[in-house]
């Protein structure tokens, strides 16, 4: 992996009054691979994938990545998938090229064509969300994730309320996709330990730091002390 095909996270901070929720992170994620952020119940996770997208912006720090300033390229899929009730599949798939305004219609259709191919939606082309089902539903999000083309997808617990089934199913979309498509995975996640098959890097934050990084192996075999008694009550439900 060369130098320049790494995100940089350097010295980012978030504040919100007194609450120091980022204390200023750094953290290298190599493009192409697949992160997954754990960490307590309100502690910064959704701040954190916020402030790298752009979407929030940070008090301090840089996020660099190709060797220039500013995140690259980037969607981020929400929680329940935000599809708009009132529009078609194509319509939501659709939307982030028409509020960019620069892609004419032609290309819009191509590309929307393509990504319902490709994510196996071409049927569902004319339907509603609510026709759909929950599946359907985050391949439609996904697709509309796609269609900007970015280099990063960011998806804050994208399995949240879901069964064992079909969770695995979603974690295996975004593994099929990732590998399909070569997009990076930045993911928030309290499914624990599941995640860590699908996850290249976990990324412990804690007290707003990232207090462990590396592979799930490492961690489950070499985490410090207070990591393991964050992870203890998780592993033993299993
Ligand atoms: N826009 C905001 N204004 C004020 N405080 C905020 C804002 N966004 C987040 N916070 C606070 O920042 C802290 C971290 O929030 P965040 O949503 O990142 O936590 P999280 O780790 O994702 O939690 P969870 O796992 O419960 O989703 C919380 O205390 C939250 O109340």
């Amino acid at each position: 992996m060369s130098e320049a095909a790494t995100l940089k996270l350097r010295g980012l901070r978030k504040s919100f009054g007194e609450q120091v929720v980022l204390g200023g992170i750094d953290l290298d994620i190599p493009l192409g691979s697949h992160t997954t952020v754990i960490g307590k119940s309100g502690t910064g996770k959704s701040v954190l994938l916020k402030c790298i997208s752009g979407l929030m912006e940070a008090d301090a720090g840089t996020v660099t990545a190709n060797g220039s300033e500013g995140a690259p390229p980037c969607s981020y899929m929400f929680q329940q998938n935000a599809l708009f009730d009132s529009m078609t599949v194509e319509e939501n798939i659709a939307l982030p090229l028409r509020e960019k305004g620069k892609a004419k219609k032609a290309e819009i259709e191509k590309r929307v064509s393509s990504l319902l191919e490709q994510l196996e939606l071409s049927a569902a082309r004319k339907k509603y969300p609510a026709e759909l089902s929950g599946g359907m539903q985050k391949r439609v999000a996904l697709a509309r994730a796609l269609v900007t083309n970015p280099e990063i997808i960011l998806f804050d617990e994208p399995t949240t309320g879901l069964d064992p089934q079909r969770k695995y199913r979603v974690f295996d979309m975004i593994r099929s996709y990732r590998k399909r498509f070569g997009f990076t995975v930045i993911m928030v996640s309290h499914d624990v330990p599941e995640v860590f098959e699908i996850s290249d890097r976990i990324a412990w934050l804690d007290g707003g730091e990232i207090k462990y990084w590396g592979t799930p192996d490492a961690l489950l075999s070499d985490s410090p002390e207070d990591l393991k008694l964050f992870l203890t009550p998780q592993l033993s439900t299993e």
